[in-house]
């Protein structure tokens, strides 16, 4: 079974930045997510599994290639879609996919139309084939970044924050489209959006600061902190007096007042009600260390 085996990857940038701190994780077929703030290192950890930067020392190892030495043989095997997507050509969409087929290698030019014409059709792009990329929505352009990804039937995807900025139609398209696709690869799903996370995998990482301060499933993420979040409903104003006093893990307004989560291995005395524990709990617990 292919098996992507991260050991103790370093990265130091020039100023200074330890972006990844001993990182190692183990990831299996299917979608994983990568969960984190922004700069915690999920964009560093992406760029270094797509062979497009280098780790200062530690091994990958995705089944039989050392993907930090053998970069060639990793990119014929590997779908990216990164974070931007660069510049958008003026190219239609058909064109510039025959492009991208013609550069991975596929020559033939009846395979290449069949293999595009698939993809299109995959992503659902097919009716707006011959319009230019750059004209498309901000959720075309991911489905195309999908399609591109796609050339060369990939064993590693790696999406980099794909949904920011969809809105949750496109958000929704793009989602079962991920799950369909995350069936056949290892796909790894870097996001700071817990949704994306909670609907789409079944094994995660959490990452904050360059270190890897989770990995498992989803589900075991939730017993974590099962039984010790509480919930409560407080008057607007209150909310730097509550932090002061409890472990605010998270807070959000619900009809217009604040709905306070907070963590703690006991009923705290004040009127809370334990409540139904979210990943975006367990994602801020680990983060402020709670668990
Ligand atoms: N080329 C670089 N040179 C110096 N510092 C960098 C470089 N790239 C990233 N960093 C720093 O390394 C840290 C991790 O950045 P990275 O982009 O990997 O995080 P991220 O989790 O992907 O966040 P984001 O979603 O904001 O991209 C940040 O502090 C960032 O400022």
């Amino acid at each position: 079974m292919l098996q992507l085996s991260i050991r103790s990857l370093n990265k130091q940038y020039a100023n200074g930045v330890h972006a990844l701190k001993d990182v190692t994780l183990t990831i299996q077929k299917g979608m994983f997510g990568l969960l984190g703030p922004n700069g915690a290192g999920k964009s560093s950890l992406m760029r270094t599994l797509a062979t497009l930067q280098d780790a200062d020392s530690g091994s990958v190892q995705l089944g039989e290639l050392d993907v930090l030495r053998e970069k060639e043989k990793v990119r014929q095997v590997l779908g990216y879609l990164p974070q931007e997507f660069g510049v958008y050509p003026r190219s239609s969409a058909v064109e510039l996919l025959d492009h991208l087929a013609l550069l991975k290698g596929v020559t033939q030019r009846a395979e290449r139309k069949e293999l595009v014409d698939y993809l299109l059709q995959k992503v659902n792009l097919f009716e707006h084939r011959k319009k230019a990329v750059k004209s498309f929505s901000g959720g075309m352009r991911q489905r195309f970044g999908i399609a591109q990804c796609l050339i060369g039937n990939p064993k590693l995807i790696i999406v980099d924050e794909p949904t920011a900025g969809l809105d949750p139609g496109e958000r929704n398209r793009f989602y079962n489209l991920l799950s369909e696709i995350g069936e056949e690869a290892i796909l790894i799903l870097s996001t700071h959006i817990v949704q994306d996370v909670r609907e789409l995998c079944t094994q995660m990482a959490i990452m904050n600061r360059g270190e890897v301060l989770y990995t498992g499933g989803v589900d075991e993420a939730l017993d974590l902190i099962e039984g010790k979040v509480y919930e409560k409903r407080i008057e607007k104003g209150m909310l730097q007096d509550y932090r002061e006093r409890y472990a605010v893990i998270s807070d959000k307004l619900v009809s217009g007042k604040p709905l306070i989560h907070v963590f703690a291995e006991e009923d705290p005395a004040g009127d809370f009600k334990l409540a139904e524990a979210n990943l975006e709990d367990v994602f801020f617990a680990k983060i402020n260390a709670l668990v």
